[in-house]
């Protein structure tokens, strides 16, 4: 690791790897004297199964008993399952992605999801978390809040774990995040080596201030990550930006054709962002197609899907936005 990313990993990695190392007073007062208003945005497709646990813990924990949360917001993300009545049974607000800023029409994906929430949402400080997380993750959001409520040169946050393995049922104590070890990682390493010292640059949980975030595009898929770590490294500097070791992290993992295309959109998003490093050569340009291969049997079958992606401007231009921000603000 180059000298300035072992530096930022030991100054700005701290630990939240369970409730006992969570002082939640300390943390409202912090709030407190910091004039915070808190959002937590769960964007979720298909997770009826799993969200409603997320949400009931949240609002009993951190709404309820400790009012660390303002908003706790569900994305409903075009699901077709029952995700949205059930998060809304469990306490949410829920908002379908379709019904925000709908002069702008909406496109797929989980970026999409997390680019409205902004408008959706009025915390000066908004916590994301993935609505598919199972176990004990109750202090996932004061681990985040906390580097945010305590340095104010901090703008980011994002959790780190170690991540067990689980596909058709069968769990592997480690060897999640595949896309993260075979292509974020390398990748990052490659091309932004001062970001070597993120340990899951492609995280679901992260926390950041709406200052910073309404600044950054937000790719509209699964790139939404890896694009806005390399913004807001740009927007604010490693200095700006933390992490925090929330333990460990379960989730429904996924297929691996599913993964592949996944690898697709984010090498997609870093190319977009990658310069040739020789001056007046334009940036790296990426097909946006991937060809995986399936055996039918009898031979190869190749299938081939697009991994372009788009993205969202930074909300911070949408007038809409901007005048609904303003009114806040009365
Ligand atoms: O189009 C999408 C795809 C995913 N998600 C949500 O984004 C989170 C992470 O997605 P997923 O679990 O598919 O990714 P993985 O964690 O398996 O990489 C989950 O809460 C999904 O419900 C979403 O809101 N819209
Ligand atoms: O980190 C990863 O490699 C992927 C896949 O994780 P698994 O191999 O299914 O545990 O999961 C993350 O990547 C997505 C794209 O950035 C994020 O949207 C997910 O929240 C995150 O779980």
């Amino acid at each position: 690791m180059r000298p300035d990313a072992r530096a930022w990993f030991r100054h700005r990695t701290s630990s939240a790897t369970g409730l006992a190392e969570i002082d939640p007073g300390a943390l409202l007062l912090a709030k407190r004297r910091g004039g915070h208003r808190v959002s937590v945005v769960l964007p979720a497709r298909n997770e009826e199964a799993t969200v409603g646990a997320l949400v009931a813990d949240i609002r009993e924990r951190w709404m309820r008993r400790v009012p660390l949360v303002d908003e706790l917001l569900v994305v409903d993300s075009d699901s077709t399952d029952a995700t949205a009545a059930v998060a809304r049974a469990a306490g949410a607000d829920v908002v379908a992605t379709t019904d925000v800023l709908p002069a702008h029409g909406t496109r797929p994906g989980k970026g999409e999801a997390l680019w409205k929430s902004l408008a959706a949402t009025t915390g000066d400080l908004v916590v994301f978390l993935d609505s598919d997380l199972v176990g004990d993750v109750a202090h996932y959001v004061p681990g985040l809040l906390r580097p945010l409520l305590t340095d104010p040169q901090v703008l980011y946050v994002k959790g780190c774990y170690t991540r067990p393995l689980e596909v058709d049922g069968q769990v592997e104590p480690a060897g999640g995040g595949r896309v993260t070890e075979l292509t974020a990682r390398p990748l990052l390493n490659a091309l932004w080596p001062e970001l070597a010292g993120f340990v899951q640059p492609l995280g679901g949980e992260y926390a950041g201030r709406r200052s910073a975030l309404e600044q950054v595009p937000f790719v509209s898929a699964y790139g939404v990550e890896v694009g806005l770590l390399i913004d807001l490294l740009r927007l604010g500097g490693l200095a700006a930006l933390a992490q925090v070791d929330l333990g460990v992290r379960r989730h429904t993992s996924q297929s691996q054709e599913a993964l592949g295309a996944m690898a697709g959109e984010i090498v997609s998003t870093v190319l977009t962002r990658a310069e040739s490093g020789r001056p007046g050569h334009r940036p790296l340009a990426a097909s946006g197609l991937l060809t995986q291969f399936r055996h039918d049997g009898s031979g190869f079958v190749p299938r081939s899907r697009t991994v372009a992606v788009d993205e969202r401007p930074p909300m911070a231009t949408i007038a809409e936005y901007r005048s609904h921000r303003a009114g806040l603000a009365g």
